[in-house]
């Protein structure tokens, strides 16, 4: 994506905690690259829209050489018209006595009308990340409403796991971060998730190499490392007292820029993108896989071999990915391409 012409980024829940440390960096080249101007849609609930505006007159404040203009909606179709990138924020979140079926119907109800919006009215390029949650499914959702959109540019966001499983494999090996490679995250972006190291160096050397050498086996991956990273984001809870946020965005950065600039050559990361039906995984689905980005496309890493272990972690996943599928299917919140 390299263009003259700036490229319009439609962000949801713009005012939101994590919309908010967002845009500065986007607006700064940390989204597209130092050499592509944008233009940002701030899209907010009409309830918080004078916030956005808020966020609105700060960008201005930044005057930021890329940011070519600033412009806030209440209106989804008019928000997503002519974007190139989404930047899907916006969920509703759990609140009290809120059963898992009102949820994904208060989700379906936001990414339904996101997923006509971009179908409707975004540029032929567009493409999108969905952060708020339950992510995968919500984008499943909207790519489900957008039948002239690829399902492949409706993706959602487990990079953040995939940093969190990078520094704590970077941690208990003594490493630096930049030193460790070939993590995976499969699955759902939840407590089912599973952080994969069957396939990870560090310094160059296999993982489990490394690991033995502090001591740490099978059982450590096992019973420490997949639910320390599945269950992070409830332990920023706990100890922050609110959910992630820069991180969050970081990640979110991160998923994008490698998506429309390419993984660097002999790496992968991970994406929760519509699975190909690669390792099992049913076509469609919305599913954390290691991928490599060219060309702006990203490719499922293929022909990885999996032992038991992982392919039973990976099944228990998906199984809820396939639940989430049935239950948003049952109470017809799916559209034509559902
Ligand atoms: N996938 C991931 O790795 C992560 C996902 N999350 C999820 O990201 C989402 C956002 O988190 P925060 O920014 O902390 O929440 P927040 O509550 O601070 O912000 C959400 C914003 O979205 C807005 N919003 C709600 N419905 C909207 C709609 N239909 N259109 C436009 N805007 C709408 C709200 O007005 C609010 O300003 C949550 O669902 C959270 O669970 C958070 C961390 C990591
Ligand atoms: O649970 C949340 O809302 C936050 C989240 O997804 C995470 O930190 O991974």
């Amino acid at each position: 994506m390299t263009s003259s012409r700036p490229v319009t980024v439609v962000v949801t829940g713009a005012a939101g905690q994590i919309g908010y440390a967002t845009v500065f960096r986007a607006a700064a080249g940390d989204l597209l690259g130092p050499g592509v101007p944008l233009r940002l849609h701030l899209l907010e609930l009409p309830q918080a829209r004078r916030a956005a505006e808020g966020t609105a007159l700060e960008l201005q404040d930044g005057a930021f050489p890329l940011l070519e203009g600033v412009d806030v909606f209440d209106d989804a179709a008019a928000a997503f018209e002519g974007a190139s990138v989404g930047l899907l924020i916006g969920a509703r979140p759990r609140s009290k006595g809120m059963e898992r079926a009102d949820l994904l119907e208060a989700n379906a109800g936001i990414f339904s009308v996101q997923g006509r919006a971009a179908n409707d009215g975004a540029a032929d390029d567009f493409r999108a990340v969905v952060v708020g949650n339950p992510a995968n499914t919500n984008a499943y959702i909207a790519a489900s409403h957008a039948p002239d959109v690829p399902r492949e540019r409706f993706t959602a966001l487990t990079r953040l796991d995939h940093h969190r499983a990078v520094a704590q494999l970077a941690a208990a090996t003594g490493a630096r971060v930049a030193d460790v490679d070939g993590v995976a995250i499969w699955g759902n972006h939840s407590a089912t998730q599973y952080p994969d190291l069957t396939h990870a160096t560090v310094g160059g050397r296999p993982a489990p190499e490394a690991l033995a050498e502090k001591g740490l086996g099978a059982d450590w991956v096992a019973e420490t490392f997949i639910p320390r990273v599945a269950k992070r984001g409830a332990e920023i809870i706990e100890v922050r007292g609110g959910s992630s946020v820069a991180s969050a965005a970081h990640a979110a950065l991160c998923h994008v820029r490698d998506w429309v600039r390419g993984t660097p050559d002999g790496s992968w990361t991970s994406m929760a993108v519509p699975s190909d039906g690669s390792y099992g995984v049913p076509e469609g689905l919305v599913s954390s896989f290691p991928v490599t980005c060219r060309d702006g496309a990203a490719t499922v890493v293929p022909g990885l071999e999996l032992d038991g272990f992982s392919r039973a972690r990976i099944e228990r996943s998906v199984a809820e990915l396939v639940e989430e599928r049935t239950a948003v299917r049952e109470l017809g919140l799916l559209g034509p391409r559902g």
